[in-house]
């Protein structure tokens, strides 16, 4: 499905909707404001579905998108590339944490390839969407070209319609790719105006020094970064393939009206640039959970996302996004639910 017509169908969220679930919180057997965060995104929920109560969500399907690093050569990573496609594997065998996690919350898992290095046996669950074997390292050039970015976007856009069409009614977010960590970085930078310092993480454990070269990468490539740049062409110049696809999926997601629950800091960077992109996207948006690494915070407080989880969480593969999921759906229960205060006979001044 192409950019242009899925940013042109995303609409704002319903504001009526949204004031009758605010009127309708205020009437519920509890003190107003109990429920804390859950009660505004309840109200979320109801704008994005255009009714209060909202549905509850009760098919969640996550999508893991996988593509390799060019500037894994750079050093950033304590991993062998080879682990993304062996982790795939794992994915498509069901012995992953994000399997595991899945099938504790009832999750659907597609693993999508977008751009891994390797080859993958064909699996049902598996669906192949190579664009190019891994990208280029963004520390030296333009890591995708914009035909590669955007082909990625419309893959995320695709994946997310077609699984939304085949009964999932809540979408969320799960990467894999060695050296992620560092592309998401610089996309976080990018995008919020934020120093590389601040953004650049330990991603899977690395040391000091380490650390230091990843840093002197993230700020090389933002060096490098046209300042007039479009959203497209910055995700090109020092994004990945499944940031690009993340972007994409939020969108298709914002499409399709249903809540798109974001896991760690890849899909943070991706759900930046669908923002920048096209604003009312953000409608869509839950933030899972808070990652460990900086450039989550740094990006969900630009998105104005309060995590619903923060476990010091920092693997990816979509595990917070999945553990986050039960609450979405008791904040939109909650509205359909309760009782209010007539209904229960309960007295308030
Ligand atoms: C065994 C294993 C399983 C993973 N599952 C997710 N990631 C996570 O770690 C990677 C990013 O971290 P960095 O930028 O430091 O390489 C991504 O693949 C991400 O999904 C994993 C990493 C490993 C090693
Ligand atoms: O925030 C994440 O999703 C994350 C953090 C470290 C490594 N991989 C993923």
């Amino acid at each position: 499905m192409q950019l242009s017509s899925t940013i042109a169908g995303i609409g704002p969220l319903d504001a009526d909707a949204m004031a009758a679930a605010r009127a309708r919180q205020a009437n519920l057997t509890k003190p107003p404001g109990s429920l804390g965060e859950l009660e505004e995104l309840g109200v979320r929920l109801a704008g994005l579905a255009g009714r209060c109560p909202p549905p509850v969500p009760t098919r969640p399907a996550v999508a893991v998108f996988a593509g390799d690093h060019g500037v894994y050569a750079q050093g950033v990573t304590p991993w062998p590339q080879e682990v993304t496609v062996q982790m795939v594997a794992n994915f498509l065998a069901g012995g992953a944490v994000i399997n595991v996690f899945a099938r504790q919350a009832g999750a659907e898992v597609v693993v999508v390839d977008v751009g891994v290095a390797g080859d993958l046996d064909p699996h049902p669950a598996l669906r192949s969407h190579k664009i190019r074997r891994g990208t280029r390292d963004l520390s030296v050039e333009a890591a995708l070209t914009r035909d590669e970015a955007l082909a990625a976007i419309e893959v995320g856009i695709a994946t997310a319609v077609d699984l939304v069409d085949a009964g999932a009614d809540c979408l969320l977010t799960g990467d894999m790719g060695i050296a992620n960590t560092t592309a998401a970085a610089a996309l976080v930078a990018a995008f919020t105006g934020s120093a590389p310092a601040r953004v650049t993480g330990r991603g899977t454990g690395i040391d000091d020094d380490t650390l230091a070269r990843k840093t002197a990468v993230v700020e090389a490539a933002l060096g490098r970064l046209d300042r007039s740049a479009d959203p497209v062409g910055v995700l090109a110049e020092v994004g990945g393939l499944e940031h690009a696809a993340l972007a994409g999926f939020v969108l298709g997601g914002a499409l399709r009206r249903v809540p798109v629950i974001l896991d760690g800091v890849i899909a943070d960077a991706g759900a930046l640039v669908a923002t920048a992109l096209c604003a009312d996207a953000a409608g869509a948006l839950v933030a899972g959970h808070r990652s460990a690494e900086p450039g989550g915070r740094v990006a969900l407080d630009h998105l104005g996302l309060v995590p619903l989880l923060d476990l010091g969480l920092r693997l990816g593969e979509g595990s917070g996004a999945v553990l986050a999921q039960p609450l979405v759906a008791a904040a939109a229960r909650v509205l359909g639910e309760v009782a209010t205060f007539d209904s229960a006979g309960v007295a308030r001044k």
